[in-house]
């Protein structure tokens, strides 16, 4: 018999083969597979163990990393995009087959945009089991675990929830050494949980599987949940701001949301599937929900703690490669627009001592900013704000005689602010906080004062 080889075209099936945790060791092993091809085997740590669980709480484990497997099957999945999809381990009913269709299709829509894919109605999660019964409450503690990226967003709501006297540990996946080295800064207990993707993933890439962006948050946010579960925290908190839930507008295209699964939609569902199947007082939310970029960044200014650690720079975050020298590239687009938010609210010697440099004093870089600004080209497809947040933060630089005169503000000034409605140009509509999300009241009433100020 021949020895498989990955060829993706070739591809039949998508199989989730099984996953399961130890609780002495808090190893966890996700397994999939193609046709008949060998087992993709993901790793994850969890750290803290042995874990010793009442039934109920072992119970509601094991089934938040059936649906952690579910989700971060995504990363294999895309490399072919196969017609049948087939669950070999666990029971799933049309409710959760549902919500995974939905986070697949979305989720993938920036990787089938820019695979030229149609995937609309093309990826079927068939049940295996009629509607499963919901979950009950597991007497979970009033205490977070708040997911820690390194960036901005993160660490506002690190420094709210520590405002607000809410207990919380700090939680990521993954190795990344900004994390760790922002998560110590904070002097609160931390957590983290080592992840390493199948090595068979990257010799599919090198033999031309589909490659592009998944949706990660989705990933991180079931594996918290299962790391909340283990130690009994009621409260999973992300820090997604309302902008996220606004894609690229793309010609002939429609919408296209990079960032998919850190918006509204996506809270929604993974929390309600989470109450439903997991634990009944489980609470997942995105604790910057009502706030828009602009917003986080006016409460990002209000500490200096974190400007000698933090970055948003994705560079960063590589699985593969060497680490950059500098935590800032200054030339992508997380690079600019984190500047260009944070410049109305930190002074210029902060912010040029943030990034080593002004950037908008950087004339070449004005494609990049003409595209946040969504002037003559879509927003890029990164976790941006909208093109209106990028718009009102250049009209406020123009009224900032520290500012007025740099090459990107002043060129904005002759040439975009003369176009715009006079509305545009107001910032204050924009740090108002909103009334769509999902954080508990509880929380809500020690937070709200503060994001109004
Ligand atoms: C660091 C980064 O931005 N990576 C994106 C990049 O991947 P690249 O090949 O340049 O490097 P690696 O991240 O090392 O990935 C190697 C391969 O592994 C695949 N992969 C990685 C993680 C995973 O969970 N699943 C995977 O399948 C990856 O596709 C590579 O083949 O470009 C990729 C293609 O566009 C992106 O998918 C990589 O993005 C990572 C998944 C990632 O962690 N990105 C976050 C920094 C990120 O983008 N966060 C979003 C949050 C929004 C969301 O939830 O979608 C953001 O800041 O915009
Ligand atoms: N490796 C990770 N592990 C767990 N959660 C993560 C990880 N990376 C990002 N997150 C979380 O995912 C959400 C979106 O990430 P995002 O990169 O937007 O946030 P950030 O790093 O805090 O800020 P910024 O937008 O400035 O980069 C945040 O809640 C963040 O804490």
């Amino acid at each position: 018999m021949t020895e498989w080889q990955f060829e993706r075209d070739q591809v039949e099936c998508f199989r989730f083969v099984r996953s399961g945790i130890d609780p002495h060791s808090g190893e966890i092993a996700l397994v999939y597979a193609f046709d008949q091809g060998p087992e993709l085997v993901e790793r994850l740590r969890l750290p803290g163990a042995p874990f010793q669980w009442s039934e109920l709480q072992r119970l509601a484990v094991e089934r938040s990393v059936q649906l952690l497997h579910w989700l971060a099957g995504v990363s294999y999945y895309k490399a072919a995009v196969p017609k049948q999809i087939q669950i070999e381990s666990g029971e799933m009913d049309q409710h959760t087959a549902d919500f995974l269709q939905q986070v697949y299709e979305s989720g993938l829509g920036e990787f089938a945009y820019r695979n030229g894919l149609n995937l609309h109605g093309q990826i079927r999660f068939r049940p295996n089991a009629e509607v499963l019964a919901e979950a009950p409450a597991l007497q979970l503690q009033d205490k977070a675990l708040t997911a820690i990226g390194g960036g901005k967003d993160s660490l506002v709501s690190v420094e709210t929830l520590r405002a607000a006297g809410v207990e919380q540990t700090l939680a990521w996946v993954g190795q990344a050494p900004l994390i760790r080295s922002c998560a110590e800064r904070t002097e609160l207990p931390t957590l983290q949980i080592e992840r390493q993707l199948a090595p068979q993933l990257f010799e599919f890439n090198r033999r031309g599987a589909y490659n592009g962006h998944i949706p990660v948050t989705a990933i991180n946010s079931a594996m918290l949940t299962v790391a909340a579960l283990a130690s009994g925290k009621r409260w999973v908190v992300f820090s997604n701001e309302r902008s996220a839930s606004y894609g690229s507008l793309i010609a002939g295209t429609g919408e296209v949301n990079h960032q998919w699964s850190k918006g509204w939609s996506f809270e929604q569902a993974f929390a309600a599937e989470a109450r439903r199947r997991l634990a009944a007082d489980l609470e997942y939310f995105s604790l910057l929900r009502p706030l828009s970029e602009l917003a986080v960044a006016r409460q990002f200014a209000r500490t200096d703690r974190y400007d000698g650690h933090f970055s948003s720079c994705n560079r960063n975050f590589h699985i593969l490669g060497e680490r950059p020298a500098s935590r800032w590239c200054g030339v992508c687009p997380k690079c600019r627009f984190v500047f260009l938010a944070l410049a109305p609210f930190v002074s210029k010697p902060r912010l040029v001592g943030i990034f080593g440099r002004n950037l908008l004093d950087e004339p070449e870089q004005v494609a990049g900013f003409d595209a946040l600004m969504e002037y003559q080209d879509h927003k890029p497809f990164e976790c941006v704000g909208e093109g209106r947040e990028s718009r009102a933060a250049m009209a406020a630089l123009v009224e900032s005689a520290v500012w007025r005169e740099d090459a990107l503000v002043a060129r904005f000034r002759r040439e975009i602010l003369p176009k715009l409605d006079s509305a545009e140009s107001d910032m204050s509509a924009l740090l108002q906080p909103s009334t769509e999300h999902g954080i508990p009241a509880q929380i809500w009433s020690r937070v709200d004062a503060r994001f109004r100020t």
